[in-house]
């Protein structure tokens, strides 16, 4: 099957973009790993697709695909990306564009200068909705929230790792470390992904805190690993810090593939995200079948 597709990334999470608002491509897992694969496809972190309206007041549907082919709830670099690309190939002159994911609905916002701010709705803490199981796990308590102890089989030394829990829509568990750069990411990355108390499995994110309105942050992303940057794992660890009374309510996140900027004003409010959008190339490809 012979595509068209735009790559994109955003602060360098890097993304294939499929518009599909004319006729569904109906692509299979494997046909998104073939995508996202850096050797034999095109390469990306995630495969984003945008499809037609599924509701009056609602511009476009998101839908987003791990590189592994696994179909996911949320991507925040992917959504300023998402922006960037309904106006340049003209299915929108709109500045500001709602969109809905497979379960919540997101307002994307052109910047003048070219940067992108996205409504990212409001963190969920809600264990269950995460999901998150700790039966049976005591959490401990720091600052005004409290973090969960997992132990990770096969860690070695570096056996208990403390993470704070939550979802922005996506699940992710937020660890802080000493220095990002020596951070054990790619160990303990996978082994905090696949633990059996996140049945369906998460980001993990590595903040190091700089001052009260910066981090350093590194992110293995679920079905994907490490990327250079994770927009939802920027707005978890932004919330996660501020839960536990270590930031303010304006963050810049530096991730090692740009700098986000993260504002959350407290419980029950959404939290906005600001960064890059950058469309790199554009081409045509066949798909095997
Ligand atoms: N790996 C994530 C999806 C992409 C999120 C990330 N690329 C972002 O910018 O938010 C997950 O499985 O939930």
């Amino acid at each position: 099957m012979r595509i068209r597709f735009t790559k994109m990334q955003g602060a360098g999470n890097d993304f294939v973009v499929l518009d599909e608002t004319r006729a569904p491509l109906a692509l299979t897992p494997a046909q998104y790993r073939w995508l996202a694969d850096r050797h034999f496809g095109i390469g990306a972190d995630q495969i984003l697709s945008v499809r037609p309206s599924p509701a009056p007041g609602i511009d476009f549907a998101y839908a987003i695909h791990n590189a592994d082919g696994g179909e996911v709830e949320h991507c925040g670099n992917g959504a300023r990306c998402f922006v960037r690309f309904v106006r340049e190939r003209g299915l929108t002159d709109k500045a500001t564009v709602k969109v809905q994911t497979v379960n919540q609905v997101l307002e994307l916002r052109m910047l003048p200068d070219g940067r992108v701010t996205v409504d990212m709705g409001a963190p969920v803490f809600d264990l269950p909705a995460v999901p998150f199981d700790a039966a049976g796990l005591r959490p401990e308590p720091v600052g005004a929230w409290q973090a969960w102890p997992l132990t990770l089989p096969g860690a070695g030394d570096r056996a208990a790792v403390r993470v704070a829990v939550l979802s922005m829509g996506n699940p992710h568990a937020v660890a802080e470390v000493e220095d990002v750069d020596t951070a054990s990411v790619a160990t303990l990355g996978p082994l905090i992904e696949g633990h059996a108390r996140f049945p369906r499995r998460v980001n993990a994110g590595f903040m190091q805190v700089l001052s009260r309105g910066a981090i350093r942050l590194r992110v293995w992303e679920r079905g994907a690993g490490e990327t250079l940057a994770c927009g939802t794992g920027a707005c978890a660890a932004v919330v996660a810090g501020i839960r536990l009374g270590r930031l303010d309510r304006r963050v810049d996140v530096h991730t090692r593939g740009g700098v986000l900027t993260i504002e959350w004003a407290g419980e029950g409010q959404p939290v906005l995200m600001t960064g890059p959008a950058t469309t790199v190339f554009e081409g045509e490809i066949d798909v095997p079948e």
